[in-house]
């Protein structure tokens, strides 16, 4: 970096300083706190992100949310010029920048990183960036500190892409770098056109059975609601109603959203006993993650809930079933039928009947440490990838190689067997790959393509819920000393260390039918995460409880003394 590169963000990181105390890490979903102590953390990360569209010539992405967290928190997040998430090669300059305690220190680390990295500053392709926010009120200024950050870096522009959903942001990121249509408009576009291909090749004797096909979203009071309404007017062939869209006073996921929904298994508010039989869906703040639920007759506050195992359950049972319609000797011989690999990614956390049931389908089933960055890698290595984790964050990934092959097939198919089976199974895959959010977990195309399959198969939200039965299960969450000391392997199914307490988990979990029952450091708060399954309730909420204990007795406060 030269002088005056230098100066420059010297002179503006000091406009920026570090509150005292704090100490951030770039985490599962990058740095979060509340939004009080965040200007100069989401500065830096402004720089980086300029450093990061330097690096790779292409375009990256900022965005300011913090998820399903509280109002007053806020958080920021990088998009990686794929659309995915930050390359983790780079996280541990983000924390460092992040926690750099004086802006002198701040370049130095800088233009160290930047030696490091061979990144260029001759000018020939400036830094290009996209920032967009959530509804939260700290948003505006933090995203002015964002700005700040990017232009300490001479040349980099940035657009504001003002209250945007986290997947539309990645959304934009990934299309623009394509060279693609890349607006909010090309956006609701491209959502609402594949669902209409979708739901027109939905078979018609079904079509005309379909009675129940009003759908009640909870928007979290957050930005999905807001985006949801507009979506749902370039959708004419369905119902959706939009509750807790922010617009009638409720507060940010305050007794609201996908996250509250999963975790507490209750009704959000605004849901009550009327809504009995109907199909509801529920978005976190920033509409990167989706459940399903319906309200119990016995009891209003208590649901039935669909969570991101079956609507992964659902994913996949549909592309399993379009490829081997595909597959169906035709009218014509095919030579070179492409025998697409379908993979589907899960983690730990996800219930075991739904493993079962994936694998007694003849699937693939691989799993990933928890944290989408993880799943999406592993996803990307199939020609199909599907990754869900139970929280409801997930996607489809298809491979560049199948996508060519499929479009070649379409054409073929229409010029020898025009509306056949298998031409028909062609334009669905090809219309999911053009619905469903390839770059990242999003609830809103997420949704409409759950929509599509149920109206493909004429199923009302029980049939679906009926696919399998959730194993009860129950997570908890135990303090220690220092979390970091325990360290898991096998896709964070076993702890290797400290020794000892696994054997002491083999134990427990050998009492319970169907037992199974996991630790691991949670990556977004200070706590270590208890899992446990069994075949009834009391029996995972027992295990779950012996096996918090174990966490205690072995890293607990009272083992530190
Ligand atoms: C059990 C659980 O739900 N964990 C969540 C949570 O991560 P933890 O590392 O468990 O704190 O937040 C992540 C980011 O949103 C999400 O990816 C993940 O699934
Ligand atoms: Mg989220």
């Amino acid at each position: 970096m030269n002088d005056n590169q230098k100066s420059l963000i010297l002179n503006s990181s000091s406009q920026y300083p570090l509150p005292q105390g704090v100490k951030l890490s770039y985490g599962t979903a990058g740095f979060r706190a509340d939004a009080s102590i965040l200007e100069s953390t989401v500065f830096r990360v402004g720089i980086l992100a300029a450093l990061r569209s330097l690096k790779t010539q292409s375009l990256t992405g900022l965005m300011i949310t913090a998820s399903h967290n509280q109002v007053n928190d806020n958080g920021v997040k990088i998009a990686d010029p794929s659309g995915g998430m930050l390359t983790q090669e780079w996280e541990p300059f983000a924390d460092a920048i992040a926690n750099s305690p004086t802006p002198q220190h701040l370049v130095q680390l800088i233009d160290e990183f930047v030696k490091k990295e061979n990144i260029r500053f001759d000018g020939v392709r400036s830094a290009e960036m996209l920032l967009g926010r959530d509804t939260r009120p700290s948003g505006e200024s933090l995203l002015e500190a964002a700005k700040q950050g990017v232009y300490s870096i001479v040349g980099a522009t940035a657009t504001d892409m003002g209250i945007l959903t986290t997947p539309q942001l990645h959304w934009m990121v990934r299309a623009r770098n394509k060279g693609m249509k890349a607006t909010e408009l090309d956006y609701f576009e491209q959502l609402s056109s594949s669902f209409r291909c979708l739901v027109d090749l939905t078979p018609n004797q079904i079509k005309m059975n379909n009675t129940d096909d009003k759908l009640v979203v909870d928007g979290a009071n957050g930005v999905g609601g807001e985006k949801l309404e507009v979506l749902k007017k370039m959708l004419n062939s369905m119902v959706i109603e939009v509750r807790n869209s922010g617009k009638e006073g409720g507060v940010l996921n305050e007794g609201v959203g996908a996250d509250y929904v999963q975790k507490e298994k209750v009704v959000p508010r605004g849901f009550y006993l009327k809504d009995v039989g109907i199909r509801c869906a529920s978005l976190d703040g920033d509409a990167d993650r989706l459940v399903y639920f319906s309200v119990q007759s016995n009891n209003a506050s208590n649901i039935n809930l669909v969570d991101g195992d079956k609507i992964l359950s659902l994913f996949a049972l549909f592309i399993k079933e379009q490829l081997s319609i595909l597959k169906m000797e035709g009218d014509d011989h095919v030579d070179d039928n492409y025998e697409a690999r379908l993979g589907i990614v899960q983690t730990a956390y996800a219930n075991g009947a739904s493993t079962d049931y994936l694998k007694q389908l003849g699937l693939e089933v691989v799993f990933a440490p928890t944290g989408v960055k993880y799943l999406h890698e592993k996803a990307a290595e199939y020609d199909i990838g599907i990754y869900f984790e139970a929280n409801g964050h997930g996607t489809i990934l298809f491979s560049e190689g199948f996508l060519s092959w499929l479009d070649a097939r379409n054409n073929e198919l229409s010029s020898k067997s025009k509306g056949s089976e298998q031409q028909k199974a062609a334009l669905r895959l090809l219309a999911v790959s053009n619905l469903i959010n390839q770059a990242v977990g999003d609830a809103l195309s997420g949704l409409l393509l759950v929509e599509a399959i149920l109206q493909y198969k004429g199923w009302s939200i029980h049939n679906w819920s009926e696919l399998y039965h959730d194993l009860p299960s129950r997570q908890l969450k135990v303090k220690v000393v220092d979390r970091t000391a325990v360290v898991t392997a096998n896709a964070e199914t076993v702890v290797v260390r400290p020794p000892l307490i696994q054997e002491a988990i083999n134990v427990e979990v050998a009492k319970y039918p169907r037992g199974r029952s996991f630790i691991r450091p949670s990556g977004t708060e200070d706590v270590i995460r208890v899992y446990a399954e069994a075949s009834i309730q009391e029996a995972a909420d027992s295990l779950a409880n012996s096996v918090a204990k174990l966490a205690d007795q072995f890293l607990g406060f009272g083992n530190s003394g």
